[in-house]
Order: structure tokens, then sequence, then C-alpha cells
């Protein structure tokens, strides 16, 4: 078997390639590039971005064996029985990933509106800070998410539906123990509590300290799985955490709390009728 001349082989198809039609090739490459890093942008902080990775590592150090192996059909069986293993991989992968196949496909539908839709900023802003401070100081268990460019309705469909618009007091009523819905989590869409008592998905992760409930640990899993801000506060110690692409931030004050929601919702267009009414960053009259 001559590994040398494989490898010859393929570097000479591909200057060959290169030679023959180089602006195609060279716009071929960005195209490749461009959706790669689309597909990447898109997956971020996702757990199926891990897999990805370590996916395409798989097939791309497979490929490029297989293109040596087998460059001069020598060995062509190894190379017929690889195409069956990436047909069947295929398949294997959409049935594995169902879920995050669907949540990415939600996720396509959901950018668009989200970007379009804007809110009232600074407002929404102060509300939730008011609420996480009066939850904070009485010892109310929280846990509440912001969603940003993907959409959560995957997890809302199995809460309860609210649609209401956003205010401390609304906030404060959820989480009060007692309530029919201060248990899990609430969804925040824009300026609107889309829902209450939304399970949120568990952090697998074995190396959280051990003192993290399941609160905690259902902020980071989401955290995992979409781009949402996601805001705790603990019923055990009143301290307020938020927990962002899989990192939980612990102990955060009030005033390290109101950038982090600045941050988070400047991330979402406002409107020209919503630019006119709102001051961006300072809080409204009459709000702490
Ligand atoms: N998957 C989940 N999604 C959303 N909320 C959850 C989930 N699992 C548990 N919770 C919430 O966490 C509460 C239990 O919190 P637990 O004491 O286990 O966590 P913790 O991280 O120690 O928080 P705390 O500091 O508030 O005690 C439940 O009553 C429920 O409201």
């Amino acid at each position: 078997m001559d590994y040398d001349l494989g490898i010859i082989n393929v570097l000479r198809r591909l200057i060959g390639y290169f030679q023959t039609e180089p602006l195609q090739v060279a716009f071929e490459l960005l195209v490749i590039a461009f959706v790669v890093t689309m597909i990447l942008r898109f997956l971020r902080g996702t757990r199926g971005a891990r897999v990805v990775k370590g996916l395409a590592l798989v097939l791309v150090v497979g490929t490029v064996g297989i293109q040596l192996l087998a460059g001069e059909d020598s060995l062509s069986r190894l190379r017929l029985l690889y195409d069956s293993f990436l047909t069947l991989a295929s398949v294997m992968l959409v049935v594995v990933f169902a879920p995050e196949l669907r949540r990415a496909f939600m996720r396509l539908g959901e950018a668009s509106f989200f970007t379009q839709g804007g809110v009232r900023r600074a407002r929404v802003v102060e509300e939730i800070v008011a609420a996480i401070q009066y939850l904070s100081r009485n010892k109310i268990g929280a846990l509440v998410a912001i969603e940003r460019q993907v959409g959560l309705r995957g997890i809302v469909e199995v809460g309860t539906r609210l649609d209401a618009e956003l205010s401390a007091s609304l906030l404060n009523t959820i989480f009060w123990p007692g309530s029919a819905l201060h248990d899990l989590g609430v969804v925040i869409q824009g300026d609107r509590v889309i829902a209450a008592g939304v399970q949120f998905p568990l952090s697998e992760r074995e190396d959280l300290p051990r003192e993290l409930g399941s609160r905690h640990r259902a902020a980071i899993g989401l955290s995992e799985e979409a781009d949402a801000l996601i805001l705790v506060v603990s019923e055990e110690t009143g301290t307020i955490s938020v927990a962002e692409r899989g990192v939980l931030r612990r102990n955060l004050t009030i005033d390290d709390l109101r950038p982090e929601l600045n941050h988070a919702f400047g991330q979402l267009t406002l409107s020209e009728s919503e630019r006119s009414t709102t001051t961006t960053d300072t809080p409204l009259a009459g709000k702490g």
C-alpha cells in the first residue's frame, strides 16, 4: 500500500481544482466557511455544539484517513464501508438529537421575531431589578429566564402560559410561597412574562459545587442550551446568581445585576416608537 502516493494524489487533485477554476474554488471555500461559521454561531452555548464539534473531528479524521488509505482504488471496500457508516451515522444523529434539532428549527423561525419585537428596556430592567431585590431581601426562591435570540417555546409548552405585562409585583406574586405558580421557573420574553411554573432542563455537570441544589442546576442547565440570561434567588440564603452560557456567577449585588440586564435586553432591537418613549439607560421616573 503506498500511503505517499495517496497523499500526493489528494494534493494533486486539490491543486488541480485551484488551477482550472480558481475563482469558483475560492468562492466555494468561502461559502463553506460561511455556512460552518453560521452553524457554529447558531449552536453556540448549546449541548449540540459540543456534539457537532466532536463529530466534525471524527468525520475530518475519518475522511482524510479514508482518502489516504483508499486513494488508489485499493481498499475500495473500506471506502464503501465508510460511506455506509456515514449514511447510518446521519440517520442515527437525526434520531438521537431530535430534541436539539427541533429546538434549532424553532430558533430559525423565532430569531427574526425577537430582533424586530423590541422592548421598553429601561422600564423592564427596573421592574426586574425591583422584584429580584424584594425576593432576595425576603429570601423567596426564584428562577427567571430572560429569552434572547434563542426561543424558549420548547420549555414553555410544559409550563403555565401567562403572556402578561412584566412588572415587579407580578414577579413577586408569582414567587410568593404558597402561590400556585411559585414552583419552578418563569420565562420573560421582551416586556412580557410569557409563562410560569416552567421546568428548565437540569445541568448534568458533575463538577458543580455540592451546595447547589436543583434550582441553580436548572439555571445552569437552561443556560447550556440557550443564550438566555437566567436569574436565580436562593431561598436558603437570598443570594442572587446569574447563569449564562453554562456559567453561574454567584453572590451578585443589585448593582451588578442592572448592567447584566441592560446588556441582555440591549441585544434586542428597540423599535422606533419605543426608542422615542424610552430613555435607554436611565430608570424611569418613580422607579427605584
Ligand atoms: N428543573 C427545574 N426547573 C425549574 N425549577 C426547578 C427545577 N428543579 C427544581 N426547581 C426549583 O427549585 C426548587 C428546589 O430548589 P433546591 O433547594 O433544590 O435548589 P437550590 O439550588 O439549593 O436553591 P435554594 O438555594 O433556593 O435552596 C424547587 O422547589 C423548584 O421550585
